[in-house]
């Protein structure tokens, strides 16, 4: 590979990067937005905001889908443990 192609396709790959950043905020901004209905719920219900056994059965989901994945789960799942942070911090506005 030349100086040309390498720089272009650092370029490209950038660009594609940018386009899944963008659609992964939207899907976070999407998953945070259910946060309303859910609290809404579980008040109604006499639930607690925070359920350890749902999120125990998110993390076994993601293990097994990244079964056949080659990268980092424990990242992955950090990840996710995020986004029920925000949720969980949303979801204490309508408390
Ligand atoms: O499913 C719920 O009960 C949620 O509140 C959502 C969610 C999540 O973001 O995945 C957040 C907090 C709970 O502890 C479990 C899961």
């Amino acid at each position: 590979m030349n100086k040309q192609q390498a720089e272009q396709l650092l370029k490209d790959s950038r660009d594609k990067i940018d386009i899944l950043d963008k659609q992964i905020l939207d899907l976070i901004v999407e998953r945070t937005s259910l946060a309303q209905d859910i609290i809404t719920s579980k008040k109604a219900l006499g639930m607690d905001l925070f359920d350890a056994q749902r999120e125990e059965a998110i993390h076994k989901k993601l293990k097994s889908m990244l079964d056949e994945i080659n990268i980092d789960e424990n990242l992955v799942l950090e990840i996710f443990d995020l986004l029920a942070t925000i949720s969980k911090n949303e979801q204490k506005k309508y408390l």
